[in-house]
């Protein structure tokens, strides 16, 4: 049996006719391994911005790696604040002054207190600060209210980030710049990481142009592959451009099993509907293990997906993502379905594959839609004061309306069973922010 027969006979209800959005997403979760990747390479913190993490990162230090102050002012003995009365003065002898970068070793006695900067470790038998701005000096002595703390106020305790031995960051996390700032704390120049996810793609279509061609009638300049490449580009994959493929079954085969020597995983765009000069379909089906699918969603009904062989002993099937060619039924379904799977490819563990969180918003107008379907429109969110953010349905819907992509800053998600949206209810949004 097939790989794509034997995911589909595991898959309850399936119907390549009548496919819901979670049963694409969970076919792709079988489809797409993860771990296609094992080879890690180190290589300087700055370059892995983005780049998934191959091992385990072990604290080799405390972060801080002493107990240090967190306020400018005068550190002391914080159990003299115990049993003293709410409107009582402290009053201290200053005996010293503790610097940031350097360790302050004079004698404490009781009654004493130490002048300390931010960052300064605390000196030994210190455990609480009173930042300067509550207290009067006088001469060699410190005066403070009682009730302006509490004993361990202010200090900031070693190890309090990062715990010497404990994992800092997880195999297959995303290096964010979060991460990079919190791998740099620990000393560490270099991280591991894996390889990046090779991703080949091209258009097909005879109707298209390239860019640099003259426009001729009935034809449009090739905007899938633009797109492609920014979402790419965005996930952090290696991508390898194959252009424009005409509608010829000898092209076609040729840039499928060059794609598939090439790359782990392929996108296409057009050819995938029904249309009567398209070869697409045929040549998929010839050379890889394909299902074809008519999903329940809008837009994206028509979509392709399987595994193409490659004759290199070094690589399993290349996955083929076949998009349909509308501008943004490559968008929408990318986002629904490529990004998870290509997050799950690259090595992404579950936290980081996950899709991101739908944040959700007030309507501004009814939108029609009829269950039985996941529609996506693009719409323009707003924040609100004190309430739930606005969104507006952004311009013509129609999935060959790239405009309206480019002024929507999100996707309302309206999900299958859901009906029509009166004005003012609130709906789920993708966001682009961070995705895309
Ligand atoms: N009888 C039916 N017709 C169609 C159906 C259907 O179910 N029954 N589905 C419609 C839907 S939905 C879509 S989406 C399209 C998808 O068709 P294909 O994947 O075969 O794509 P094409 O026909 O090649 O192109 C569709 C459309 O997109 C334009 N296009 C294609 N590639 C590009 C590109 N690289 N850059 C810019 N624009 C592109 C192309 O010119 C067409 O206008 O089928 C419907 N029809
Ligand atoms: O997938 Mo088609 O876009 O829905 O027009």
């Amino acid at each position: 049996m097939s790989r794509i027969a034997d995911i589909a006979a595991a898959l309850a209800g399936y119907d390549p006719k009548a496919l819901g959005v979670d049963a694409v997403q969970a076919f792709l979760a079988q489809l797409a391994e993860p771990a296609v990747l094992t080879q890690a390479e180190r290589i300087a913190l700055r370059d892995a911005l983005g780049r998934v993490l191959a091992e385990d990162i072990v604290s080799p230090v405390s972060v801080p790696p002493h107990d240090n102050s967190a306020m400018d002012g005068f550190a002391f003995d914080g159990r003299l604040l115990e049993g003293l009365a709410n409107d009582a003065t402290v009053e201290l002898r200053v005996v010293g002054t503790a610097l940031a970068g350097a360790a302050w070793r004079g004698n404490v006695g009781a009654g004493d207190a130490v002048k300390i900067m931010t960052g300064a470790v605390m000196p030994a038998g210190l455990d609480t600060v009173i930042p300067q701005e509550f207290c009067s000096v006088e001469g060699e002595s410190v005066r403070f209210p009682a009730k302006a703390l509490r004993r361990g106020d202010n200090r900031r305790l070693a190890g309090e980030d990062l715990m010497q031995g404990k994992p800092a960051l997880r195999r297959g996390e995303i290096i964010s710049p979060a991460a990079l700032g919190m791998v740099a704390s620990l000393g560490l120049p270099m991280v591991p990481v894996l390889r990046r996810l090779r991703v080949a793609y091209f258009s097909t279509g005879d109707e298209i142009l390239s860019l640099g061609e003259l426009p001729r009638e009935g034809a449009v300049y090739d905007s899938n592959r633009y797109t492609v490449f920014g979402l790419l580009t965005r996930l952090g994959c290696e991508v390898i451009d194959l252009g424009l493929v005409r509608d010829d079954p000898a092209a076609l085969e040729s840039a499928l099993r060059r794609a598939a020597s090439e790359a782990d995983a392929i996108i296409t765009s057009g050819g995938v509907s029904v249309g009567e000069a398209d070869h697409t379909r045929a040549v998929m089906q010839r050379l890889g293990d394909m299902a074809f699918w008519r999903v329940a969603m809008r837009p994206g009904r028509p979509m392709a997906v399987g595994l193409i062989p490659t004759e290199r002993p070094d690589r399993g099937p290349a996955v083929l993502f076949g998009l349909p060619g509308n501008p943004v039924a490559v968008m929408v379904t990318f986002l629904a379905f490529v990004r998870p799977a290509l997050l799950r490819m690259m090595g992404c563990n579950d936290a980081c594959a996950a899709p991101p969180p739908l944040l959700r918003a007030r309507s501004v107008g009814a939108i029609r839609k009829k269950p039985g379907r996941t529609e996506y429109q693009r719409g323009h969110v707003q924040p609100v004061a004190g309430s739930l953010p606005e969104v507006r349905i952004a311009g013509n819907q129609g999935s060959g309306v790239l405009s309206s992509m480019v002024e929507a800053n999100g996707l309302v998600v309206l999900h299958h069973d859901q009906g029509s949206v009166a004005d003012g209810d609130p709906v789920d949004v993708m966001m682009f922010d961070g995705v895309i």
